[in-house]
């Protein structure tokens, strides 16, 4: 019997040779300077960075929120390139959708936190899923549903901000920094609401942060981006290191610079032969 041939499965979202370049005051500053990216349908990845390096471009960039200078964008089987108005439009209203950094924009204050569920496209979104169901994947209480967006807690409105962009059924979230500002507690509820999309929707996410704890508990793919170029990738939040032939175990500058001095870390061996795994311990108590 001959072995079933399998068709390479496109990724959902692909970047390819991707340069963002912003003009201020005359002089030319390189957000991007040729990013790669291929995300698989069901991904988490989580972008990090020190700040500066472009992570929340790229985002913008794969929300067709801002053009690229140069190269291919895919999102969604939309091109994003040199996608038009009316193009990108469709594209945010099937497939795509965006959690902005201050969820405030996501959501109209003096309506329930239901009521902004419930707005939106719900005919012209194809999929749309019920807002009780989006509320409950998010984990709100009931409770919580008939209460006004500006009544309820920080980490409340962000819930229902992730309720309100999941109810639209993206295939892609692209989410920046969604557990700023928060305290432990709430970190983990959002990343539980987070990964529950993930599981229950099949929502592929691409999130920004800072927080390595929070690619650790959303089991993410870590993308490093350095300098407007990714730097190196790793799973769950651990950074992946080849032993050197001499048996010592190189700790770059690009590595130290995610392990702040004071930081607990932890070697454990690899999936791969030769490599350890490097793990920052998790903080105790408030954030
Ligand atoms: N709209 C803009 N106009 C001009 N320069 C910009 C603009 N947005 C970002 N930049 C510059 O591009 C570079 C990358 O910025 P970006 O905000 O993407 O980095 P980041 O990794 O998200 O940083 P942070 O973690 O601080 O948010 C920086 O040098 C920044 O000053």
């Amino acid at each position: 019997m001959s072995a079933p041939i399998t068709e390479p499965v496109a990724p959902i979202v692909g970047v390819e040779g991707l340069v963002q370049i912003y003009t201020v005051d005359g002089r030319s500053v390189a957000a991007l300077s040729g990013v790669n990216l291929a995300v698989r349908e069901g991904e988490i990845v989580v972008l990090v960075g020190p700040s500066g390096a472009g992570k929340s471009t790229l985002l913008s960039v794969l929300a067709g929120l801002t053009p690229p200078t140069a190269g291919r964008v895919r999102v969604a089987g939309h091109d994003l390139s040199n996608a038009t108005g009316t193009e990108l439009d469709l594209a945010r209203g099937t497939g795509l959708a965006v959690l902005l950094q201050d969820v405030r924009k996501n959501l109209l204050p003096y309506l329930t936190v239901r009521q902004n569920i419930e707005l939106g496209w719900p005919k012209r979104v194809a999929g749309r899923i019920d807002a009780e169901a989006a509320l409950d994947v998010v984990g709100i209480s009931a409770e919580l549903r008939d209460q006004a967006v500006h009544a309820v807690s920080a980490a409340t409105r962000q819930l229902a901000a992730i309720a309100a962009t999941i109810a639209t059924s993206p295939s892609v979230l692209l989410a920046d920094e969604p557990t700023s500002n928060l305290n432990r507690d709430d970190v983990r509820a959002i990343t539980a609401a987070l990964s529950r999309a993930n599981q229950q929707l099949g929502t592929t996410i691409i999130a920004v942060t800072h927080d390595l704890d929070v690619a650790t508990a959303l089991k993410a793919r870590v993308v490093t981006i350095r300098d407007g170029r990714i730097r190196m990738e790793a799973q769950g939040g651990n950074t992946q290191v080849f032993v050197r032939e001499d048996g010592s175990v190189p700790l770059t500058d690009d590595i130290l610079a995610d392990f702040p001095p004071g930081t607990v870390v932890s070697l454990t061996a690899g999936p791969d032969p030769h490599t350890f795994i490097v793990r920052r311990s998790a903080p105790e108590g408030p954030a």
